[in-house]
């Protein structure tokens, strides 16, 4: 069960106009993600259920942008169309200012779900080598790449573990190091911390913030926790309950990701878009929604 649908949104606005400018190293003429009057309906013996109606997104080359919202709106089968793991109903999409499927065949997105999703008889580091075997680098490049990467997300000395040698924490690096492999300019991360400990989790989004100012990467990032969502993001989109669609924008403003440390979280200015975003999804009731997190 969802929360009652809430009242149609007023002009939910996630277009370029408000987006900030690109913060990322590499300039792309096209946004990383724009999404156009995308709907998705999945049938099924029981009915049809509308998972997504017509949302709109754009997320700019360089731009760490979250969605938020209630159990069961649509925020991973959002993320699962940008990476063309399926199909929208209607609307359209572009990575790039290419159909996914193309974007997917260049590399131009990495994945990193709440699974690490490490193959257990393989080191660390032929984890992260993995992609670039699968596309037929050469032995040398792979390793080479995998020893820049598993230096970047600390993880150097560990590179002849196996992953069920590591904690929770240590294999999200890993496979955070795996999404970064073939240089993407766009990461879709589903709720890619949601397994682990508080402690683990604040230590790890400040590592997503460094290597996101140091690849310049955009980040299209699914999350059920709004400090999660405010301390990583430029902005915060808020989605209804379903059929899903965008309800607020929230721009966040905590200054570039290189800069901000971990005291941002004490800042008044942290709080005050906890409660902005707290207030976009509040809908009608006053209550925060199912499957949305205070923490
Ligand atoms: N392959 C599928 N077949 C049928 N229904 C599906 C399928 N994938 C998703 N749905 C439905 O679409 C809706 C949106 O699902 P989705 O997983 O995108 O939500 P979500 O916002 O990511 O949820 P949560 O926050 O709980 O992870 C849900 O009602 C779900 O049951």
């Amino acid at each position: 069960m969802n929360t009652p649908a809430p009242t149609r949104p007023t002009a939910p606005s996630a277009g370029p106009a408000d987006a900030p400018a690109a913060t990322g190293t590499e300039a792309h003429a096209a946004p990383a993600v724009e999404v156009r009057g995308v709907t998705r309906r999945f049938s099924s013996r029981s009915g049809e259920v509308v998972a997504l109606s017509d949302v709109d997104l754009t997320v700019r080359a360089g731009e760490f942008v979250s969605l938020i919202g209630p159990s069961g709106c649509g925020k991973s089968t959002l993320l699962r169309l940008i990476a063309d793991l399926d199909e929208p109903t209607a609307g359209e999409l572009a990575v790039f200012g290419r159909p996914p499927r193309v974007a997917r065949q260049n590399h131009d997105f990495g994945i990193a779900f709440q699974q690490a999703g490490l193959l257990p008889w393989r080191s660390v580091r032929t984890n992260v080598e993995l992609p670039l075997e699968l596309h037929g680098a050469g032995r040398a490049a792979r390793r080479a790449r995998a020893t820049e990467l598993l230096e970047m997300v600390g993880l150097a000395d560990f590179a002849q573990h196996l992953p069920h040698q590591l904690s929770g924490g240590m294999q999200q690096r890993v496979a955070i190091a795996r999404a970064l492999a073939e240089r993407p300019s766009l990461l879709l991360m589903d709720e890619p911390f949601g397994a682990l400990d508080e402690m683990t989790r604040e230590h790890v989004q400040t590592e997503l913030l460094r290597l996101r100012a140091e690849t310049g990467a955009a980040v299209v990032f699914v999350t059920h926790s709004i400090p999660e969502a405010v301390y990583l993001s430029d902005r915060v989109v808020v989605m209804s309950a379903r059929p899903g669609q965008v309800r607020e924008v929230v721009p966040v403003g905590l200054g570039a990701a290189r800069d901000r440390s971990d005291d941002v979280r004490e800042d008044d200015a942290f709080f005050d878009r906890v409660r902005a975003v707290r207030e976009a999804l509040h809908g009608t009731d006053g209550t925060t929604p199912r499957g949305v997190d205070r923490r």
